[in-house]
This record gives structure tokens, C-alpha cells and sequence, in this order.
């Protein structure tokens, strides 16, 4: 039982009592390993047991008062890792379970991977420890007021003075101030800044440097540089623990040897030296941050659907014949309808951000011996599943809320702020259509190579199989049928496959690809996420090939994996029917076969969200709570509320007194 903090009674035991599997053995399904439940499960309680790390007032706080306490938990987790001499692995779990977005999230997530991708050995010897040491607190600075999604029009210039072995760092517009880049407003003491490099009078494109910004003695900002937080953002409590800062340069003099030189090089001439190595390598820290953004999003979703599955087992309304029991709204079938597909993208989102961090881990060995050739899958499944995770996440955390009827839209609920906090990710590490549009221009490549006998292979391998998938008819007849993995995979092959060709065909009319492009951009867009919905559903199937341990978990997976496959086949009906994949008839029975699966369900779901193995402290909702007892708590929460310190509030005497003398006297004429 994962509720440190839980109380006596558990209102939920009944639900519990149904389940059809052994909910340890799911733990370790979703967890991926009993160590990794065991870590996860010792690092939740220590965040949960310890004061300093209690959230339950945050959304209360002002913004200087949240960005302090901010301050108060990075500092208390770091003294923690260093007194329990916790693991890389620990500390990072141990910063999740704090959950509060911060500096510390772009100083290790973003800061010391750019360093370590982009920077020679030598500078990695350098900068590495002293991070590691938080002697110098990092953090990213790529985008500027004008120019996020647009990386080549970023305007700072880094220019090359080979006069004094330097390089000058400068703002030339408002629109080239740094924008935006977390932990840079008030904590960062350097930042990895993207500038155009200028040398020898010649612009070579953007670069990344090593930019001291802050005095490591009293925290000044050093000279020529002015910075600040670019102001409050979206929801109470939520993102604005994080200090988004904007920072400009005035011709700021930094080494040579701070130019981040593993890919190109600047010599003491001021000569520019490309290894030979793809420019895209300088994209790097961003493929590496998308893969984890994948498995955030099944964080995320989890929280949301624990949440909402606990509150509707507790949650009940109607029903009621002659004083009888009200009827459970997890019961209601519309309920059920709306809620489990999103249990099942949780375990869906899960598996395949394993799967993507296995693939991160293979390019980047390949990259290590030279093979840059999967370099351009890698940018399209991080790019893709990416975006339509964290898409998908945003949009589920919102029916979330919505499941969870007027409670949900307490603050209490947990759902309000965790809404907030996770909404940018579908423009943060790339906006969602941009980076569907780079999954697209990648498919397009893809069919055209086609034509010229090369063989795809990875996620693309399915379009090798053109001749049988341009043409093939679902040979479903029940909806029984639909539960062979084999039915499901070639249909949502054959949509992804024509979607894309009928792109690739249209653009071909057009008088220019790039026209073409652009104008069949809304379809793109469509084709694009019908290949990464392939991606998913078939990295599902693949997890459920592997050995499964325990009683009932892999039968719960198979009926979560096809009501992921059905429940998307239902959304985009249109897609499978107009690619002329499956028939209406057919598309009738996927929707009979939901039905059934969600009633399978329907016992299990419960233990299902048992299995994230959340503590209270983690989930911080009053309606998600272990033990089900969500009313009393409900009405406590109620009272912490700062307007309930008084029981007449400020602002009666001049506000509310005067009002209502006046209309007493009205009321006299
Ligand atoms: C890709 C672009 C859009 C365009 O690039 P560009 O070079 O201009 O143009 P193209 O011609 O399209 O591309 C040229 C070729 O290069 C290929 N390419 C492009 N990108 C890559 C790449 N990355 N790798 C490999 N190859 C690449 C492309 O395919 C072309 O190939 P070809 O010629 O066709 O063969 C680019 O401009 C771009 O990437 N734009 C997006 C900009 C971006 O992403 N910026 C990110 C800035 S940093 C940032 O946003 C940081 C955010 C902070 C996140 C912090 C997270 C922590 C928060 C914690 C809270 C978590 C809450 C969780 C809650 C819970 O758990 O409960
Ligand atoms: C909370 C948060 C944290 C962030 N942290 C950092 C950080 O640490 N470091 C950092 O450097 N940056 C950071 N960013 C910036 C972030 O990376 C950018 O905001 C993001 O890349 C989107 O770029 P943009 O703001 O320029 O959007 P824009 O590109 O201006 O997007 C505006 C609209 O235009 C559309 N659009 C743009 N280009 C195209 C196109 N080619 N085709 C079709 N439609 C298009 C988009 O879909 C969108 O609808 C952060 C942003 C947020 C919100």
C-alpha cells in the first residue's frame, strides 16, 4: 500500500476485493522492474514523510512565496541526496516526487546534458563536476522573444575577436532577448546560450556557448548583461514556481574555449572547422529532453486518471429505488466510455516511452561508432511521440477534471494545478504542429524513397509492405475478431500507410514540394499522427510479447493494449473509413468490442491505478486519496483556505458595509 499518509479506513477495499490480478506484479509490469518499484516506491515515501517537502498549501502562496519555497525544496533535496548519499537514479526519483517545477529540472535536464552532448572532453572535464557539485547552477537559453520554433532565425550573435582570444556576445534587437529559458530569471548562475557564430566576417548559423551570467559571490548579474522573470504564468501554484527569465547581451566578452567545440570548432585564427558529423548533432539536447517529455506524459496521465478512477468508485449519484444504494458513477457507461481509454493510454504511454528510451540509448551508441543513420528516425519518434503524448496527456487531464464533476475544478482536487503544470509541454521542447510537421516531412521522404526500391526499416518498416496495405480489407466479421493483434496492426498500418501516400501524391501535383507542402500542411498533420499512433499501439503489442509475470497481468494489459487500439480506431473512424481500411459495418464491431472490454474492466480498475503505486503526498488530491475517504477531507481543505482565517473577510467595512446601509435606505424611500 502505497499511502504513507493515508487514514484508518480504507472506503475503497470493496473495489479493491474485485480486482481479477495481483496488483504487485502489475507494480513491477509498470514500473519495469521489482528494483525499479522498490526505488520508486522508498524515494515517494521519503519525499512524503519529510515536512519540508508538503505542497497542500502551495496553490495559496504568492508568487515571491512560491518561488522561495521553491528555493527551500531544491536546496532541502540536495541536502538529502548528499547526507543519504543517494544514487543518480534515487536523486533523480527523489526530485520527481518533490514535484514542484524548478530550476534544478533545466539544470540537470537540460544544462549538464547539452554540455556533456555538445562539449569536447576537455570541456566536459571542466564545466561537468562543477555542475554536478551545483557549484554553478545552469540552465538553457535557446529561444528569444521573436524566435522559438524557428532556430535558425535566432539573432544573437556570438562574434569572434581574435584579438583578444574571445568571443563577444551580443543582443543586437529586443526580439534577440533570451526568452523564456527556466531557472534563467533568478537562479542560474550560467547558461548554454544559441548564438550565431561570426568569424572572420562570416555568419556559420547557430552554435551553442558556455555563458557565465551572475557572480558566484554575491549572485550580481556580471556586466553587460541584463536579466529578470518574464512574469506570472498560467494557473495558481503550478508553473510559476519556475523562474522563466528573459536576458540581454551587451557585447559580452567570453574565452574561445567556451564555445561548446564537439561538433565545430573555432581556431585561435578564427578559422571555422566542421567535424565531419551531421549539423542536426546541435539538436541533440533537444531529442534527448523529448524522450523524456514521452515518459512525463505517462507520469502525468496516471496522476489524472488515479485520480478520477478513485473519485468515481467513491463518487455516487442517482439510482436511488425506495432509499436504495445510489448508483457508483464508475458504473454509468458514458463514465466508463470517457475514463478508460485514458487508463489504457496511461499503460500505453508508458510502454512506448520505454521503448523510446531504449531506442534514445541505441542511437546514441551508434552515433559513439559514426553511424549517423538512424539519426532521422530518432528526430521523427522523439519529435512525434512527443507531441501527440503530450497532447493527448493535456487533453486527458482536462477530462480528468471534468470526470470528477464540480469537485474537479478545486484546487483540492489536484487537478486544476496539475493541468497548469503540464499544459506547456505541448509547446515547450517544440511546439506540437512544428514537430508533427518534421514527422511528416520525414513519412514524405519515406514514401518518395518508395518509388526507388529502398527498403524502409524501424517505424517505417510497415511501408515496404505497400503493395499488400494500398489494397487489403479487413477480414474482421465479429466483433470478437477485433481482439486478434493481428487484425488491429494491419489496419492501423494500412490507414497510416495510404494517409501518407494520398499526401505524397497530392503534393506531387502542386508546382513546387514546398507549396504542396504547405498547402496539404492540415493533412500532413493528420498523417503524421497516424503513424505515431501506429508506433504506440505496436510498441503495446510488442510489451505484451515479453514475459509477463503474475497472476491476471498480462490478461488486464492485452484488455487495456486493445482498448487503446479501439478506443483510437473509434475517435478516427473517419480516417479508417475514408482510406477504405475497414468497413462502417466493421467500425460498428470495434465499437461493440469496446464496450465489452470496458466492463471487463470495470472490476479492475481500481487495482489498475493502484498499480502507479502513487503516495498521497505525490497525487496531492483530496478526491484521489488511498483510502477513499474524500468528503471529510474535502470539507478540511475547505478551511485552510486564507478568505476562512476570518469569519468576516477584509474589505466588509469599505466595501460591503457601506453597500448595504445604502440599499437599507433605499428601500426606506
Ligand atoms: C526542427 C525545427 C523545427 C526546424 O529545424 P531547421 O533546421 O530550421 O529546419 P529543417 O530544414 O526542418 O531541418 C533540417 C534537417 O534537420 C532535421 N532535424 C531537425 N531537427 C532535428 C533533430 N533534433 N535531430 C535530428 N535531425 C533534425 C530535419 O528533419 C531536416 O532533415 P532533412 O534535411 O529533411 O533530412 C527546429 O527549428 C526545432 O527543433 N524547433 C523547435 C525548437 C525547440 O524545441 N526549442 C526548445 C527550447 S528548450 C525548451 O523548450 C525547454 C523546456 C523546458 C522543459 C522543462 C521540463 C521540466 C519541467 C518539469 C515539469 C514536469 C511536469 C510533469 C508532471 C508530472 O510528472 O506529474
Ligand atoms: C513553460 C515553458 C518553458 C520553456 N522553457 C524553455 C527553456 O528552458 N529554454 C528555452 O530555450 N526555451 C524554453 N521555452 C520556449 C519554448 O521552447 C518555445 O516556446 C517553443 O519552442 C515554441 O516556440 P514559440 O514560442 O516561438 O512558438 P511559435 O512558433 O511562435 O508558435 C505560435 C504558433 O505558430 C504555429 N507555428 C509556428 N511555426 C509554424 C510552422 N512552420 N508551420 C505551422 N505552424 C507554425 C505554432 O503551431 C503555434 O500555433 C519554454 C516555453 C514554455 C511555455
Amino acid at each position: 500500500m502505497a499511502a504513507v499518509d493515508g487514514g484508518e479506513v480504507d472506503h475503497l477495499a470493496g473495489e479493491r476485493a474485485t480486482a481479477h490480478f495481483d496488483v504487485d506484479a502489475m507494480k513491477v509490469a509498470w514500473a519495469g522492474s521489482r528494483h525499479a518499484v522498490e526505488v520508486n516506491d522508498r524515494m515517494a515515501r521519503l519525499v512524503a514523510s519529510d515536512p519540508v517537502f508538503r505542497k497542500d498549501t502551495r496553490t495559496m502562496l504568492s508568487r515571491k512565496e512560491l518561488f522561495k519555497d521553491t528555493l527551500k525544496k531544491a536546496a532541502h533535496a540536495w541536502k538529502r541526496i548528499v547526507e543519504l548519499r543517494l544514487t543518480e537514479e534515487e536523486a533523480n526519483l527523489l526530485r520527481l516526487y518533490v514535484d514542484q517545477p524548478g530550476y534544478v529540472d533545466l539544470h540537470w535536464g537540460m544544462f549538464v546534458p547539452a554540455i556533456k552532448g555538445q562539449g569536447t572532453e576537455e570541456q566536459q572535464k571542466k564545466w561537468v563536476p562543477m555542475a554536478y557539485k551545483f557549484q554553478i547552477i545552469g540552465c538553457y537559453a535557446q529561444t528569444e522573444l521573436g524566435h522559438g520554433s524557428n532556430v535558425q532565425g535566432l539573432e544573437t550573435t556570438a562574434t569572434f575577436d581574435p584579438n583578444t582570444d574571445e568571443f563577444v556576445v551580443h543582443s543586437p534587437t529586443l526580439t534577440s532577448s533570451k526568452w523564456w529559458p527556466g531557472g534563467l530569471g533568478k537562479a542560474s548562475t550560467h547558461a548554454v546560450v544559441y548564438a550565431r557564430l561570426i568569424t572572420q566576417g562570416k555568419d556559420y548559423g547557430i552554435h551553442g556557448f558556455i555563458v557565465q551570467l551572475r557572480s558566484l559571490d554575491d549572485h550580481s548579474p556580471l556586466p553587460g548583461i541584463t536579466l529578470g522573470d518574464i512574469g506570472g504564468k498560467f494557473g495558481s501554484g503550478a508553473y510559476n514556481s519556475m523562474d522563466n527569465g528573459v536576458l540581454r547581451f551587451d557585447h559580452v566578452r567570453i574565452p574561445r574555449d567556451q564555445m561548446l567545440m564537439r561538433l565545430s570548432q573555432v581556431t585561435r585564427e578564427g578559422k571555422y572547422v566542421h567535424s565531419d558529423v551531421p549539423k542536426q548533432l546541435l539538436y541533440g539536447t533537444m531529442v534527448y529532453v523529448r524522450q523524456t517529455i514521452v515518459a512525463d506524459a505517462s507520469k502525468a496521465l496516471s496522476r489524472a486518471v488515479c485520480i478520477a478512477v478513485r473519485y468515481s468508485a467513491i463518487r455516487k449519484q442517482f439510482g436511488s429505488q425506495a432509499g436504495g444504494p445510489e448508483t457508483q458513477v464508475l458504473n454509468y457507461k458514458t463514465q466508463q466510455s470517457r475514463l478508460f481509454p485514458l487508463l489504457a493510454s496511461a499503460y500505453a504511454y508508458r510502454f512506448v516511452g520505454e521503448w523510446l528510451k531504449w531506442l534514445y540509448t541505441d542511437v546514441m551508441q551508434k552515433l559513439e561508432a559514426k553511424d549517423y543513420s538512424t539519426l532521422p528516425e530518432a528526430h521523427a519518434c522523439t519529435a512525434g511521440l512527443k507531441s501527440v503524448t503530450t497532447s493527448a496527456t493535456a487533453d486527458a487531464i482536462e477530462e480528468c477534471r471534468k470526470l470528477c464533476g464540480g469537485h474537479g475544478y478545486l484546487n483540492s482536487s489536484g487537478l486544476p494545478e496539475l493541468f497548469a503544470v503540464y499544459v506547456p509541454a505541448c509547446t515547450y521542447e517544440g511546439d506540437n504542429v512544428v514537430l508533427l510537421l518534421q514527422v511528416a516531412r520525414f513519412l514524405m521522404k519515406t514514401v518518395s524513397q518508395l518509388a526507388s526500391g529502398k527498403q524502409p526499416v524501424g517505424t517505417t518498416a510497415y511501408m515496404g509492405n505497400i503493395q499488400y496495405l494500398m489494397q487489403c480489407k479487413s477480414a474482421v466479421n465479429t466483433a470478437g475478431d477485433w481482439l486478434n493483434p493481428a487484425a488491429i496492426k494491419e489496419v492501423f498500418e494500412a490507414r497510416a500507410l495510404r494517409m501518407a501516400v494520398n499526401c505524397a501524391q497530392n503534393i506531387s501535383k502542386a508546382p513546387s514540394q514546398e507549396e504542396g507542402f504547405s498547402e496539404l500542411s492540415p493533412d500532413l498533420l493528420e498523417s503524421a499522427v497516424a503513424h505515431v499512433q501506429l508506433i504506440i499501439v505496436t510498441k503495446f503489442f510488442e510489451k505484451l510479447q515479453q514475459d509477463i509475470i503474475g497472476h491476471g497481468v498480462k490478461e488486464q494489459l492485452q484488455n487495456l493494449c486493445n482498448i487503446y487500439a479501439l478506443f483510437l480506431l473509434h475517435k478516427h473512424l473517419g480516417d479508417f473509413l475514408s482510406t477504405g481500411c475497414i468497413t462502417p459495418k466493421q467500425g460498428a464491431l470495434a465499437n461493440e468490442q469496446l464496450g465489452r472490454l470496458y466492463a471487463q474492466v470495470r472490476p479492475n480498475a481500481v487495482a489498475l491505478v493502484d498499480a502507479f503505486d502513487y503516495t498521497d503526498h505525490y497525487l496531492s488530491s483530496v478526491l484521489g486519496r488511498y483510502d477513499g475517504d474524500v468528503y471529510p477531507a474535502l470539507y478540511a481543505e475547505a478551511w485552510k483556505d486564507p478568505l476562512n482565517e476570518t469569519v468576516i473577510p477584509d474589505g466588509y467595512q469599505e466595501h460591503l458595509r457601506p453597500l448595504l446601509k445604502q440599499q437599507l435606505k433605499f428601500s426606506r424611500l
